[in-house]
């Protein structure tokens, strides 16, 4: 036996907290998995893929734009190709979340991709190939098969709590149920059972508690324009789907309130649901795919396991009264496909479900890379959760309500490669976010008996009434005696008269109790007045804020479309600026190339130049090695000039009169002149000796002219410049020999020598010169400063 207890899944605060100071060490945390599969490519398709596998889990994608070519790679858990079974999509990603979903562990699995990338046929499938959603509740169904607790035992109170009731109410409310069904408008049951049937294949997760009995319940959603839509909802009778709000719960998860969650008995069941729920879904027809949902759709299983179950004589299961209940929930989510509105041509209407459309992938993706920079850089920004419906409802698993996966669809057409490298960036930057590891938390659940209270059936109520008045005798008449008749009749009377007090007494309670009801009733009325008039002024502000809603919508769709516009020209200017990169690579290369040459050209110079210097070098060394032998032949010359003057000097009778002449003195203008007198003097004595014979005078250089009137005396002589052969010195002719030399003096003052002598005839045949004069002519300037 069982009473009614209200559950509500367990506090997450701590765990929340811990991850936004991001104080939890790695262990805790794992990343979002994100695995990829790829479409075959259609028939309208070209022929190559876009993309190339390179291993098990990387593709690599190669763009060219104005002849720039690139390669990117992405990586991922594991990429699924074309060729991929949905067993196997199944069996990598899903069979997992399903374990761990059954042990308590929650799950959320969403499909990312372009329109018609393949993501409704991964989450859903087809009858014959069918997808995740349909082979995770065979997989649930299989697996708990006779450990379902009876139908309403374990009761959603449709505010994201559950409640355990009484076998009496559970059978109670499947009594309703049956009668509601009963009443079901036949259209209607005709509707539902126009259903869709997903093949069994038997999976079935092996480790299962064998103690506890298990409840699956199914909700079925949508978001569309950002406005969230129960589509499992039966109370509108066909007509539009009431927009739902999301709240948090007191342990602050977030639910949509009052969303409609079935407890479901079977696979079929909840494929029943399921089919219900599609035809809800909002359809468009775009340019892109005729198919192609314009929402997200989240298919949520929750499963309410109660532990600690027995089973009682006849095998029943009991449910002892201190138990625990675990609730866990996976939920699949098919999200809209990511479409740019320049590719649709998309206007009006679904032009703004595009946008709406976009903007809660974008701020799924604002979400991701915030959460990541908050990881990296141990940042503490505010994840801007309630930009979205979308991100608001799935806040709890990114702060640690369970494991993330994704699943990201890929059409590998070319027509799709533009977008596809956003979605390919976006998987990217999710496969980073790290979030930490769920741990299932047990509520102790201590059923209590009758907490839940319903209205007391009328029958009950009178035999209550009743009882506060003394019991009424039995009256049976028996008409043979009269007289006991009438006995009896006073006995009743009496009776009656003795109620007749209480009677009042019941009246005024009852009176009493009218007035207090009447009271409240009235408060409440008054309440309710006060109520609607909120609700009024709400709706109003709601009206006002939809307006606003709208006009941003209309904005944003205008921005949309100036950005699609802003977005050719930038492709156009960035064509631009590659060919622009590429002239001035190319001028640089010729750049390169001229400084190349002028750097060779360069060095071919300074190579000419080294060497011609080194000839100059060798040049001027020879020249100066002969300037030196010349030099060195003339001091021998002088010197031996300068022996043969001494000799001469000894033995000649001038001697005398040379040691008499004075020493020299300093430089004066008239002893120069004086010098140059006694000089002359001399030389004109010892000319005398020789004014005979043919004087041999011998320039050595072209003399300067020296323009003065004093002139050696020699009255016959023959000029030569060289002595080049022997007959020039042995002929018989020539007695005399004069030297001609002149120097110039540090002042820049030209002095004539003449070295004079005679020639002397050798035994040999050859001739020899004996120096025996020096004649000096020295010229000066007469404005010269001493
Ligand atoms: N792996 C696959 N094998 C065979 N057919 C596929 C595969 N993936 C997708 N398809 C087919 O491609 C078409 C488009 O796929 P689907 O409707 O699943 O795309 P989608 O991404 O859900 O599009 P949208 O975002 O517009 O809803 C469908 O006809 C589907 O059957």
């Amino acid at each position: 036996m069982f009473a009614s207890t209200k559950f509500t899944p367990t506090p997450r605060k701590l765990q929340r907290e811990k991850t936004t100071l991001s104080t939890n060490s790695d262990s805790d945390k794992e990343p979002v998995h994100v695995y990829c599969r790829l479409r075959p490519l259609k028939s309208s398709d070209s022929d190559q893929p876009s993309m190339k596998l390179l291993s098990p889990n990387e593709i690599s994608v190669v763009t060219e734009a104005k002849g720039i070519r690139k390669e990117m790679c992405y990586k991922f858990k594991h990429i699924f190709t074309a060729y991929s079974t949905q067993k196997e999509v199944f069996e990598h990603l899903a069979y997992p979340l399903l374990e761990d979903l059954l042990k308590g562990r929650n799950g959320l699995l969403f499909s990312y991709g372009v329109t018609g990338s393949g993501k409704t046929y991964t989450l859903t499938g087809n009858q014959e190939n069918p997808g995740i959603m349909p082979r995770c509740i065979n997989t649930i169904f299989n697996s708990i098969g006779e450990l379902q607790a009876p139908k309403f035992i374990i009761k959603s109170d449709r505010m994201n709590g559950f409640e355990v009731q009484t076998e009496d109410d559970a059978l109670h409310d499947r009594l309703s149920e049956i009668r509601n069904l009963a009443r079901t408008p036949k259209n209607q049951k005709k509707m539902n059972d126009d259903k869709t049937v997903f093949s069994n294949e038997g999976s079935r997760i092996a480790l299962i508690n064998d103690n506890s009995l298990f409840a699956i319940f199914i909700t079925y959603i949508e978001i569309y324009n950002n406005n969230v839509y129960d589509l499992l909802d039966e109370s509108g009778n066909g007509k539009s789907l009431q927009n739902k709000i999301l709240r948090e719960d007191s342990q602050r998860n977030m639910y949509v309130n009052g969303v409609t969650e079935v407890e479901v008995k079977s696979a079929q069941e909840a494929f029943e649901l399921f089919s219900a729920g599609q035809k809800k879904k909002k359809m468009a027809h775009t340019t892109l795919n005729a198919e192609s949902s314009r929402s997200h759709s989240i298919f949520t299983i929750r499963v309410a396991q109660l532990e600690q179950v027995t089973l009682n004589e006849d095998g029943k299961p009991i449910i002892p009264e201190k138990n625990v209940l675990t609730v866990s929930q996976l939920s699949l989510v098919d999200l809209a496909g990511s479409e740019r509105t320049s590719r649709t041509q998309n206007t009006g209407d679904r032009l703004r479900e595009a946008s709406c459309i976009n903007n809660s992938l974008m701020s799924l993706r604002t979400c991701m890379e915030i959460l990541r920079e908050n990881q990296r850089t141990r940042a503490n920004k505010v994840v801007p959760y309630r930009d979205s419906r979308l991100t608001y409802l799935f806040k709890n698993y990114f702060e640690g309500d369970g494991t993330v996966q994704m699943i990201v669809c890929v059409n590998p057409s070319y027509n799709d490669l533009d977008e596809n490298l956003h979605v390919l960036k976006f998987a990217e930057i999710s496969q980073d976010v790290k979030i930490t590891k769920f741990k299932p938390q047990q509520t102790p659940l201590s059923i209590k008996k009758t907490i839940k209270k319903r209205a007391t059936p009328a029958k009950i109520k009178t035999k209550a009434l009743f009882s506060v008045l003394p019991e009424i005798p039995f009256i049976k008449f028996d008409f043979s005696n009269v007289e006991e008749c009438g006995l009896q009749i006073d006995k009743v009377i009496k009776s009656l008269e003795f109620c007749k007090p209480k009677i009042s007494e019941l009246v005024a309670e009852i009176d009493k109790t009218d007035q207090s009801f009447r009271k409240r009733l009235v408060d409440m009325e008054n309440d309710n007045v006060q109520k609607t008039l909120q609700a009024n002024s709400y709706d109003h502000q709601l009206q006002k804020q939809k307006q606003k809603n709208n006009n941003l919508v209309t904005k944003i769709t205008h921005l949309e479309s100036s950005c699609g516009s802003l977005e050719a020209k930038n492709k156009e200017l960035e064509g631009v600026i590659c060919s622009l990169h590429n002239m001035i690579d190319e001028k640089d290369l010729k750049l390169n190339q001229k400084i190349l040459d002028k750097e060779k050209q360069k060095q071919k110079s300074a190579l000419a130049n080294e060497r011609k210097n080194q000839e100059l070098e060798s040049k001027l060394r020879k020249q100066r090695e002969h300037f030196h032998a010349n030099m060195r032949a003339k001091e021998i010359k002088l010197r031996m000039v300068k022996e043969a003057l001494d000799a001469e000097i000894v033995v000649s009778p001038m001697e005398e009169q040379v040691e008499n002449i004075p020493p020299p003195t300093p430089k004066t203008p008239e002893s120069s002149r004086r010098n140059l007198t006694t000089q002359t003097h001399s030389a004109r004595r010892r000319r005398s000796r020789s004014t005979d014979g043919v004087w041999l005078e011998h320039n050595a250089i072209k003399p300067v002219p020296l323009g003065t009137v004093m002139q050696p005396t020699m009255k016959k002589r023959k000029s030569v410049s060289k002595l080049t052969k022997a007959t020039d010195v042995t002929n018989s002719k020539q007695t005399k020999y004069c030297l001609v030399a002149q120097e110039q003096d540090a002042d820049g003052e030209v002095e004539t020598k003449l070295y004079k002598g005679d020639i002397v005839p050798t035994c040999g045949g050859g001739a020899q010169v004996i120096f025996n004069d020096v004649e000096r002519l020295r010229q000066e300037s007469p404005t010269r400063d001493d």
